[in-house]
């Protein structure tokens, strides 16, 4: 998929202001920014929803301009809250959209069900399911006529941890395995940095950066851990074996960095050698940092 200068003026005023970006498949992309910053806009553009301004988006090479049915066919979306039958089962909710679709069978249903993990609840209704429930219902009814692109507008809006949890895996499941390209917006970097290969920012219409992410899973990413602790040498000696480089000391704070899942066992062991923990906490991470250097404040929603 490819965002070509994309701008749309509403009334007098300029609402996007030119963005560009590529997409691949079996990539998950975060659209990343503060409230208002342009990502539903740009998005409903994306998927046709509202007529462009200028610039142009291609889908599988075709112009949404100018061959509306055939980029779009390419296209799964949730851009509003999926509308869904509370009385009837998730099944049968499936079942009704795959009337709209041409040559969407009860094998293919059975497939999508499958992708997002609700094989034992779909025949529920519908009304019973969790907020997360009825997102993956969502996705299951965005995924029915076999799209190369997902878009999902601020999929983890209102879900637990637990249930951002499963959306992000099976977002990545998604991508990896049917080979989709995944597009998801949000105005939390934490919510989405773990499920995404790459992050554009965007800020009063315009993208200000796109940044690769390094580590996927929330297990070995690196962060950096500032512990305050006595006594200090014997916190350091133990700590000293663990890090990823330097060990900074101050006083008896010791700040330096490594993967998270190595946390509980440099704890453990400082434990183990009594010394006494008086606080451990994570800080940044240098894409946090930059996000908010960029967007120039300290809370972004
Ligand atoms: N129909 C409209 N008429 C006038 N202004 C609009 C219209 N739709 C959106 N806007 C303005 O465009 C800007 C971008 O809105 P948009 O909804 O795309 O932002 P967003 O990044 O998706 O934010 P949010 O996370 O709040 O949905 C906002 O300032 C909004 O007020």
């Amino acid at each position: 998929m490819d965002i070509i200068d994309l701008k749309k003026t509403i009334g007098k005023k300029e609402i996007i202001k030119g963005i560009s970006f590529q997409i691949q498949r079996g990539e998950v992309f975060g659209f990343l920014g503060p409230n208002g910053a342009g990502k539903t806009t740009t998005i409903r553009m994306m998927v046709g929803l509202m007529g462009i301004t200028a610039g142009d988006v291609r889908i599988e090479g075709k112009s949404i301009k100018s061959d509306y049915q055939a980029a779009v066919q390419h296209v799964g979306a949730i851009v509003e809250n999926p509308e869904m039958y509370p009385f009837l089962s998730g099944w049968k909710n499936l079942q009704q959209f795959a009337r709209m679709v041409d040559g969407v069978t009860d094998e293919r249903i059975r497939e999508v069900v499958a992708l997002v993990g609700l094989e034992k609840a779909i025949h529920e209704k519908a009304g019973r399911y969790s907020l997360g429930m009825r997102q993956r219902l969502g996705i299951a009814q965005a995924l029915l006529h076999n799209p190369s692109i997902l878009i999902l507008d601020e999929p983890t809006n209102g879900l637990d941890p637990s249930g951002i949890r499963e959306i992000r895996m099976y977002l990545r499941k998604l991508a990896a395995e049917e080979n989709v390209a995944v597009i998801v917006s949000s105005h939390m970097l934490s919510e989405i940095e773990l499920m995404c290969d790459r992050i554009g920012i965007i800020k009063n219409g315009k993208m200000v950066a796109i940044e690769p992410v390094q580590a996927k899973s929330e297990d070995t990413s690196v962060v950096i851990v500032r512990l305050e602790a006595e006594p200090i040498e014997g916190a350091l000696q133990i700590v000293k074996g663990h890090v990823m480089d330097d060990v900074v000391v101050e006083e008896n704070v010791l700040t330096f960095s490594m993967t998270r899942e190595t946390i509980p066992a440099v704890v453990k062991a400082l434990a183990m050698k009594d010394v006494a923990i008086y606080s451990i906490h994570q800080q940044h991470t240098s894409l946090e940092d930059k996000f908010f250097d960029l967007i120039g404040e300290n809370t972004i929603g």
